[in-house]
């Protein structure tokens, strides 16, 4: 399990260690300075190397000032921009000592200071860290803008990507892209949420030795998945583990509830009962599924998933809504979001993706659209699992659950190949499986987002692939999980 935390969860927990006098901030240059170095050595040389510091007035840019320090006495040629009048004395001071360049961006310029420093090798962004209130702003804001537009730097980020919210992930404004974050004392919550995972490149942990609080987030790993994941013992037959009935497609989009239908089956469901069209149920199903009674009442299950491919059919959102109303743990999907009740309970897992997200906020009173969602996933994550009472899992390349109990995970195995269409529904199967093993839903859903990712990961191998592609990839992963397991 990776842990992360908000930017004040880390430093009130720094609080006393500086207290009784431990220098926490040379612990986290050192560790900067060395991530640097290694990326300077398996690039070619550190002596003559350049490196280039975008310094800020608080403590982050006092980190890569003192790293700047370490850097210039191994014979780099360190250059300090210095974003604003303020900076560290301290830090500055030595940075000088060991004979590093200092350059003024409100004396040098924007234009200058970008194509001087677009010239090192390397470059550290320490203008912001977990003091930052809102994004960068003026000639800074110009001078990382300049920066983007040159592109093809290597960056750094000191601590979080400048601009990037370490609570949220939100991003304001303007943000150097890095290929690698290395995070003090411990991992940041935005780190590992979007938008500001896809700034943060490798995230490298220097461990400050803080009494740290319970996890603001948590992101499982294989570990996690192995331990977690329902697997039949020797009693088991198809019903005790676990009967899934799957609400899903319509005339129209008769394709979702056979992907939805293959994810669950291979992510392990022994029983389905499929409720849908005549004509699906008349040939189009996987073998392997059982046509169910026709009303949901009617049919013993343990879960339910409804919604992929519902769409203009008054038969099946009437069971879409039954089930979601049954009490069983329920996955609502696609077709069935606009259908969601006010308040639903925490058995309930709902999976939007930002657009559907922004439409359920926006039916409930609260205006919003893609955009907001992709900005601030978080919040808007967690206002939805607020209003209706329901788990949600925010589909993207970086999946954030959210519990009612305000329990957050977030996965990012996946590809980018994975947007692709039927791929959600996938996902919407491989949950439903779990949900239907009993497994409880924010743990469930993470879990089907990892596998899901990794999936997706196995199906494309650096090409396209398709959504079934995606579910077929899906056993091949469990059994990579299992291996070695009796
Ligand atoms: N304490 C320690 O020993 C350790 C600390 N550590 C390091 O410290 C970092 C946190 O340091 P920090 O608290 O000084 O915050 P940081 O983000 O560097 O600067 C805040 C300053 O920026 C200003 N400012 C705010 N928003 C702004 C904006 N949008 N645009 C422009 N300016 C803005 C704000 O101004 P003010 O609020 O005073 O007006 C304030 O002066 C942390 O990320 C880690 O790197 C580690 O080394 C471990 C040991
Ligand atoms: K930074």
């Amino acid at each position: 399990m990776i842990s992360a935390y908000t930017g004040t969860a880390v430093q009130a927990a720094e609080k006393p260690l500086l207290e009784a006098g431990v220098d926490l901030m040379a612990r986290a240059a050192y560790g900067l300075a060395n991530a640097v170095l290694w990326r300077l050595r398996t690039s070619g040389r550190v002596y003559g190397s350049s490196v280039a510091l975008l310094i800020g007035p608080g403590n982050n840019g006092a980190d890569a000032l003192y790293a700047g320090e370490l850097l210039s006495r191994r014979g780099v040629r360190t250059t300090a921009v210095l974003g604003s009048e303020r900076v560290h004395g301290p830090a500055f001071a030595a940075f000088q000592a060991a004979g590093g360049t200092v350059v003024r961006l409100a004396e040098r310029g924007v234009r200058d200071s970008a194509s001087l420093v677009a010239q090192a090798d390397l470059v550290v962004d320490g203008l912001l860290g977990t003091g930052a209130r809102g994004g960068l702003r003026d000639a800074v804001a110009d001078l990382v803008a300049a920066l983007c537009e040159i592109g093809g730097l290597q960056v750094i980020a000191c601590d979080l990507p400048s601009g990037v919210n370490a609570d949220t992930g939100e991003v304001s404004g303007v943000v150097l892209s890095a290929i690698e974050t290395v995070t003090f004392g411990g991992i940041k919550a935005g780190l590992l949420l979007p938008p500001g995972e896809g700034f943060a490149g490798d995230i490298s942990y220097v461990d400050l030795d803080l009494s740290l609080p319970a996890a603001a987030l948590e992101r499982l790993d294989q570990d996690d998945l192995l331990r977690h994941w329902p697997r039949p013992g020797r009693s088991d037959h198809k019903y005790s583990r676990g009967v899934l009935g799957v609400v899903a497609g319509s005339t129209a989009y008769p394709g979702a509830a056979q992907l939805a239908l293959h994810g669950a089956l291979a992510a392990g469901t022994a029983m389905i009962r499929y409720l849908g069209p005549a004509t699906l149920r008349a040939g189009g199903l996987p073998p392997e599924v059982v046509p169910g009674a026709s009303t949901v009442a009617a049919n013993r299950v343990q879960a339910w998933l409804v919604g992929p491919g519902v769409s203009d059919d008054a038969e099946q959102e009437r069971r879409c809504l039954d089930a979601i109303n049954s009490g069983l743990p329920v996955l609502a999907d696609a077709g069935a979001l606009p259908l969601l009740p006010e308040r639903v309970g925490p058995q309930v897992v709902i999976t939007p993706h930002a657009g559907e997200l922004a439409a359920l906020l926006s039916r409930r009173g609260h205006p919003t659209v893609r955009a907001d969602v992709e900005r601030s996933a978080l919040e808007h994550a967690r206002l939805a699992a607020q209003l209706t009472g329901a788990t949600v899992l925010l589909k993207g390349a970086t999946i954030v659950v959210v519990s009612p109990q305000g329990e957050v995970h977030s996965q990012s195995e996946g590809t980018p190949w994975l947007a692709t269409a039927g791929s959600g529904d996938v996902l919407a199967g491989i949950l439903g499986a779990l949900l239907a093993a009993g497994v409880a839903p924010p743990l469930a859903a993470a879990m089907a987002a990892s596998v899901h990712g990794r999936a997706g990961v196995l199906a494309s191998g650096g090409g396209p692939m398709t959504a079934s592609g995606i579910a077929e990839a899906v056993p091949q992963v469990l059994r990579e999980l299992f291996e070695g397991i009796d």
